[in-house]
């Protein structure tokens, strides 16, 4: 993915014009894709996500992604990680990004939850140094020190989240990128979460969230964008998104 030079005071983020098309599959079985394939019948359709899609953000904005199921919010957030590059139009960011996207997605489930946390934060591009430093921190914040040296496979969902959520936000990052994953948690840990998330705000870090709870969002972000049909349906204050949401 292109991305800005760190030294230019530029937005952090700028899509635009991007269109994203996943190819539907309509077989299930090799019989029936062979069917298909002798009565030349089209095993697949088209289907735009997104369509055209243009959106700045700039550096130190809390922006929340909104929109029904299947509007395309999560592919979004894909594509600005980089995890998924757009058919059509650019994408590009600036600065270190740290996805909360798809929870544990870099954990081995072989692995304990330290080496995950030396493996995962090396992956969100922090040096062993760095990580040393911040071990204590982020073992303390996921609140599972004693399960610590156990592996992850063993652990439950919420725990993973914990040091997953841990281990992102104790990242050195200029954009943090959240989809729903807040919902995972119990609710004092939610709480501990977006308050260090606020923390990393007030710090001057770029935020883009995705989130059903429209409350939470509209707190937490001032800008909210509204996704509907593969097109920005609205882009303004975070009140107004959510009273369109509503409508
Ligand atoms: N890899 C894929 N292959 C096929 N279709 C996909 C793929 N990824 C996403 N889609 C489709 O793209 C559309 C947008 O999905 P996306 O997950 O971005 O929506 P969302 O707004 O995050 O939805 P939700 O609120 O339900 O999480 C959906 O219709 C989804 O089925």
């Amino acid at each position: 993915m292109p991305k800005y030079s760190d030294s230019l005071a530029l937005p952090s983020v700028v899509v635009d014009d991007v269109h994203k098309t996943f190819k539907l599959r309509h077989t299930h079985s090799v019989k029936e894709t062979f069917l298909a394939a002798v009565k030349r019948k089209q095993l697949t359709t088209d289907f735009n996500a997104l369509d055209g899609i243009s959106f700045t953000i700039e550096e130190g904005e809390a922006v929340a992604l909104m929109g029904f199921n299947g509007s395309g919010k999560s592919t979004m957030l894909k594509l600005i990680s980089g995890v998924i590059v757009p058919d059509r139009g650019s994408v590009m960011t600036r600065g270190r990004i740290a996805g909360l996207i798809e929870v544990g997605a870099g954990f081995h489930p072989d692995l304990s939850g330290r080496e995950n946390i030396y493996l995962n934060a090396a992956i969100l591009g922090m040096s062993k140094k760095e990580i040393d430093e911040r071990y204590d921190e982020i073992v303390a914040f996921s609140e599972i020190e004693q399960f610590i040296d156990t592996e992850v496979k063993h652990y439950s969902s919420g725990m993973f989240l914990r040091l997953a959520f841990s281990v992102a936000i104790h990242t050195e990052v200029d954009v943090l990128l959240i989809d729903e994953i807040l919902s995972v948690g119990d609710e004092p840990f939610q709480e501990k979460c977006l308050a260090r998330i606020r923390e990393l705000h007030d710090a001057g870090k770029t935020l883009v969230v995705v989130s059903h709870d429209l409350d939470m969002v509209s707190r937490l972000c001032s800008r909210g964008i509204v996704l509907r049909g593969g097109n920005v349906a609205f882009d303004g204050a975070s009140a107004e998104a959510v009273a369109l949401m509503r409508a």
